[in-house]
């Protein structure tokens, strides 16, 4: 993985006409990645996205979108703090304002409870989501099969409805949107200068990355609104996440399985085993199944890479592989993307007007 400094954003030069970038990928990656590229680089590149599919038929609209992060065993751990950080200030700004509900960003309180107390060690990002403290005996009473606990408050991104507000941002910032599958990145070479790669589990077949593989995972979405707080089983495996229409109960992570479509035995599985944290569940309506492929990777791709044929030139920056994690990171590894391409329209403005001499 390469970190790069931030640079000054480039003044083209009067005899450069602007680069071209194309963002490939409308996930919460490709349209948070085009967003942050258009955002430090006004007026000074043409975006297009190209997707294959966009909300509501991506991973991204599947996930829970709770700000909790997953680990990247390949990826140094003050990097995902940073990233981490970055997120949480961008959507803690954004659920206090107006643009909240439109967003579907809001704060929710809640408890990750754990069966065994070596489990219930303090996180990395304990000191950015709010008010983290161990849970108390009478909190604990709720969960008898549980021995330890962590009570604190985080955001919640309601997907489908975010996402249509960073495509609506991106429109209104210019970045001309298309639908495209991208057979093999060299195909864009002549129409575009800087191609951004954040396809998710598509960049396996894209790039042909074998570190790159699919858990599958399986959540129901139900009417339950009395619901409030939110529960994480420590394993991971078992969770109820309040939104703001619909509450998401999970879930299973399937290693390299690719089936997308849903299991009755699972479903019933998850709504037993969310019940035996929330009694109340058991009154739940309109219980819809989701399944997504998540792109695991043991850490994120943010590279550079130059493709060459015959003489020519694509520059490259890829953005994938957010795995488990994807909701919690993406505005820091969207920083960091835009970074990238910032390089990119550096070396394509001094290869220029070394050119010119
Ligand atoms: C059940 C489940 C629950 C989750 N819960 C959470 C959570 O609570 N918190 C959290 O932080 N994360 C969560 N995640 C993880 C999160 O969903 C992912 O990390 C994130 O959605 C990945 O986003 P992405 O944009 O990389 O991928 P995607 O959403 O899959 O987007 C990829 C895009 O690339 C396009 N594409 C692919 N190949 C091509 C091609 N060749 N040409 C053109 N376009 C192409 C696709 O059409 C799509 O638009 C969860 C995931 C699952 C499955
Ligand atoms: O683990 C969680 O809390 C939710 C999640 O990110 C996932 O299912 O991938």
């Amino acid at each position: 993985m390469e970190y790069c400094e931030c640079l000054s954003p480039p003044i083209p030069t009067p005899q450069m006409a602007a680069p071209r970038v194309a963002v490939v990928g409308a996930g919460l990656i490709g349209l948070s990645t085009a967003l942050r590229i258009a955002e430090v680089n006004p007026n000074c590149c043409s975006i297009t996205l190209l997707s294959e599919q966009f909300s509501p038929n991506t991973t991204s609209d599947v996930a829970a979108g709770m700000l909790i992060p997953h680990t990247y065993p390949g990826t140094p751990i003050h990097v995902q703090k940073q990233w981490f950080k970055e997120t949480f200030t961008y959507l803690f700004a954004i659920s206090n304002s107006a643009e909240a509900s439109e967003a579907g960003i809001h704060l929710v309180s809640g408890w990750q409870i754990f069966k065994n107390p070596s489990e219930a060690e303090v996180p990395f990002w304990s000191d950015i989501v709010l008010g983290f403290r161990p849970m108390s005996a009478a909190e604990l009473q709720k969960f008898p099969q549980h021995s330890h606990g962590q009570a604190f408050t985080t955001l919640k991104c309601d997907c489908p409805p975010y996402l249509l507000w960073l495509e609506k941002r991106l429109k209104a910032n210019g970045v001309q949107i298309h639908t495209r599958k991208v057979a093999d990145l060299w195909e864009l070479h002549s129409e575009y200068d800087i191609v951004v790669n954040c396809t998710g589990i598509g960049a396996r077949q894209l790039v042909g990355d074998q570190q790159l593989f699919p858990i599958r995972g399986q959540v129901l979405k139900v009417h339950a609104p009395w619901v409030k707080n939110f529960i994480r089983d420590g394993d991971g495996l078992t969770y109820i996440y309040p939104g703001i229409d619909s509450v998401t109960l999970g879930g299973t992570r399937e290693k390299e399985s690719w089936r997308l479509s849903p299991d009755p035995g699972t479903t019933k599985d998850i709504f037993d085993r969310c019940c035996s944290l929330e009694p109340s569940l058991q009154r739940a309506q309109d219980i819809r199944v989701k399944v997504g492929l998540r792109p695991s990777r043991s850490c994120v791709r943010l590279q550079r890479e130059v493709l060459s044929q015959g003489g020519a030139k694509l520059l490259v920056v890829h953005n994938y592989g957010h795995g488990a994690g994807g909701f919690s990171v993406h505005r820091g590894t969207a920083e960091e993307a835009a970074h990238l391409v910032q390089e990119c329209i550096a070396a394509l403005q001094g290869s220029s007007s070394r050119a010119k001499l």
